[in-house]
């Protein structure tokens, strides 16, 4: 259930009236998603989804909405967001703030192979390529400060075997440097939910709520994690290597994100591991989040820690 604020069609189409879409012809809730109200909207001039932000502030939100505008306009398939008659992507319904972005075509695959890999790995080194050029700054909002505040929060909560794993996993994170790697704009939830497909080919990146500046290893880190993890959190070689050879043809990888590989994909796992942990223990009144399984991220962690493929060479 993903709409927590109704719209309602009259309230729409008043608001509709401070943009150049045409008039509204259909409005439907979306019910899939777990952060935001979501709409397919439809008027005489084109199809669209709106948001209202349900938990994210006003002030972040322009560095999500013109990072989408920037990469639409290298032309890769990122929901170009819209402006109104005042030129604002930005506006207000029912005192949440709201946006209009374009429709996109195409539906998730959650059983991916090496094809879907080799496509994904190719479309994450072109976002960060595209993103090197975005002017706006703003902090990976699930960045290692967020992890180790995080880790305090929640250790109360888990069992012995999962305390000692997390001391041991933030003080070996702290021990990482990673300032020689190549950092930018970075989406940071590249999960198989967040990509739509037409056909074969991608025809959506969405959702890019977490986007942040990071090393953009992390968002290699991040998305190899949930693309080729088979059940048991260790990864499958075929999907894991269609997705590295694809990302390295377009933006090969150097030295320091050669050694700092291990870690990153430990990283990785362990802010997944967190966020679910704490939704899952520590859910917050009043917001409404779908809670995923943390252990999944455990045991992705744990299967990191023994083991982590290498990054392809040059
Ligand atoms: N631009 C778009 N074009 C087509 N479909 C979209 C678009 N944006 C969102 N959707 C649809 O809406 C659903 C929910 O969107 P989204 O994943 O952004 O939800 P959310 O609640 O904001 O975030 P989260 O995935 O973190 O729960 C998607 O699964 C997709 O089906
Ligand atoms: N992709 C996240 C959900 C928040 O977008 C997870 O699987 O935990």
């Amino acid at each position: 259930m993903s709409v927590f604020t109704p719209v309602p069609e009259a309230v729409l189409s008043q608001w509709l009236k401070n943009y150049a879409i045409g008039r509204l012809t259909e409005l439907k809730g979306i019910s899939a998603g777990v952060q935001n109200s979501n709409f397919f909207v439809t008027t005489t001039l084109g199809r669209y989804v709106l948001t209202l932000f349900e938990g994210i502030g006003r002030a972040e939100l322009p560095y999500y909405l013109h990072l989408m505008a920037h990469l639409a306009r290298h032309g890769l398939p990122v929901p170009a967001p819209i402006a109104n008659r005042d030129n604002e992507y930005l506006g207000t319904i029912k005192d949440k703030p709201a946006a209009l972005v374009m429709r996109l075509s195409g539906a998730s695959v959650m059983a991916p192979d090496e094809h879907h890999c080799t496509r994904v790995g190719a479309m994450l080194a072109g976002l960060h390529l595209a993103g090197m050029s975005y002017g706006r700054r703003q902090p990976n909002p699930r960045g290692p400060a967020w992890r180790t505040q995080t880790a305090a929060r929640v250790h109360a909560y888990l069992p012995e075997a999962e305390q000692a794993l997390l001391d041991r996993e933030i003080a070996f994170q702290a021990t990482i440097d990673t300032d020689a790697l190549p950092a930018g704009a970075i989406h940071a939830d590249l999960f198989r939910d967040n990509i739509l497909w037409d056909g074969e080919v991608i025809g959506g990146v969405i959702d890019f709520y977490f986007a942040g500046n990071d090393t953009l290893l992390f968002d290699v880190a991040v998305t190899l994690n949930d693309w080729c993890s088979l059940d048991d959190g260790s990864l499958d070689p075929v999907r894991s290597d269609a997705f590295l050879h694809a990302y390295h043809a377009e933006r090969p990888f150097s030295d320091a994100e050669r050694a700092a590989w291990p870690a990153m994909l430990r990283a990785a796992a362990l802010r997944f591991w967190l966020s679910r942990a704490e939704d899952f223990h520590l859910p917050r009144e009043g917001e409404m989040v779908l809670v995923k399984d943390p252990d999944e991220y455990r045991d992705i962690l744990r299967q990191r820690i023994a083991w982590s493929p290498a990054l392809p060479a040059v």
